[in-house]
């Protein structure tokens, strides 16, 4: 199968690269950093400074195949977060990850590049919604996933921004920026607060956050923090598996647990959106690397 992207169309410094046979992917190099994108799934796979460690954690075991979602980079969960909220049948946070994107615009900008992507069809997913996603890549990383409405009648979004935020050791980072904030802990299914003081992992978590941040991601193995804002959210999802969630995962090495935490921006829970016939919202996330 041919490339859905005309290597004449992309702007020096991007190919169009396959990141598994039969899935289409564009690879970026700036002087400042690298990146990849599978158009599997609209995923960023990989951002990485020149000389330094990468942003974001991919599986050395994820599956690249079609029908299977990508384990790491920024996962598009669209348009529901977790469970359909009506139908078990469908898969674990909705269609996007598993689509294919297409290019609709690839530009170098003075900091990197910019990129719009168009989502899966509506027809795919049985609502009237429609995605679009515009990222830009340099000199931190900005995702934003718009959702629109075309149909005549309201219609119901939940999101996510599932990135998995690479770290030198889960055990010794910290995340600030969420203190005495409420949170649904979905491993309890109860409501909690979170301590006065930053977030230390010493156990599987999952929670959704009632708040949006900013937060700050604060690794001192790799002396660096991430820098972690978001717009159209009232929701931060933080999720590891730690390492009995990981033994369970046959795409995540052993290990692998202790290399990322996903931070991700969302529209879950309660903070899912409702859009009147012709309404779109975008969900935003923005991620800076920043020295300790
Ligand atoms: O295994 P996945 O379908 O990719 O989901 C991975 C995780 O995503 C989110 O963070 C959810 O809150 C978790 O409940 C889920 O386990």
């Amino acid at each position: 199968m041919s490339h859905p992207v005309h290597p004449d169309l992309l702007p020096p410094g991007v190919r169009a690269i396959d990141i598994a046979p039969g899935l289409p992917g564009l690879a970026f190099q700036h002087p400042a950093f690298s990146a990849t994108l599978s158009l599997y799934g609209g995923q960023l796979l990989d951002f990485t400074p020149t000389g330094g460690q990468p942003l974001l954690y991919l599986s050395p075991q994820s599956r690249f195949e079609d029908g299977k979602a990508i384990r790491g980079g920024v996962p598009l969960c669209w348009p529901w977060f977790g469970a359909h909220p009506q139908d078990a049948g469908q898969p674990q946070h909705g269609v996007a990850r598993t689509a294919p994107w297409t290019v609709s615009a690839v530009a170098r900008s003075d900091d990197g590049f910019h990129v719009k992507l168009a989502g899966p069809r509506p027809e795919l997913h049985g609502s009237t919604l429609e995605a679009s996603l515009t990222l830009q890549l340099g000199p931190g990383v900005d995702i934003a996933l718009t959702s629109r409405n075309l149909g005549n009648e309201p219609a119901s979004v939940s999101a996510a921004l599932h990135s998995y935020l690479a770290v030198s050791d889960l055990r010794d980072i910290h995340l600030s920026g969420l203190e005495g904030a409420g949170y649904h802990d979905k491993l309890r299914a109860e409501h909690a607060t979170l301590p006065a003081q930053p977030w230390r992992f010493t156990a599987a978590t999952d929670a959704i956050v009632a708040a949006a941040g900013p937060c700050q991601l604060h690794d001192p193995g790799w002396q660096r923090r991430i820098a972690i804002s978001s717009s159209g959210s009232a929701s931060t999802v933080v999720w590891t598996p730690w390492q009995q969630g990981a033994a369970n995962m046959a795409d995540l090495p052993d290990d692998g647990w202790q290399r990322f935490l996903c931070v991700e921006a969302a529209n879950a829970g309660s903070d899912a959106r409702l859009l009147a016939p012709g309404a779109s919202h975008t969900l935003r996330q923005q991620l800076q690397l920043l020295a300790l």
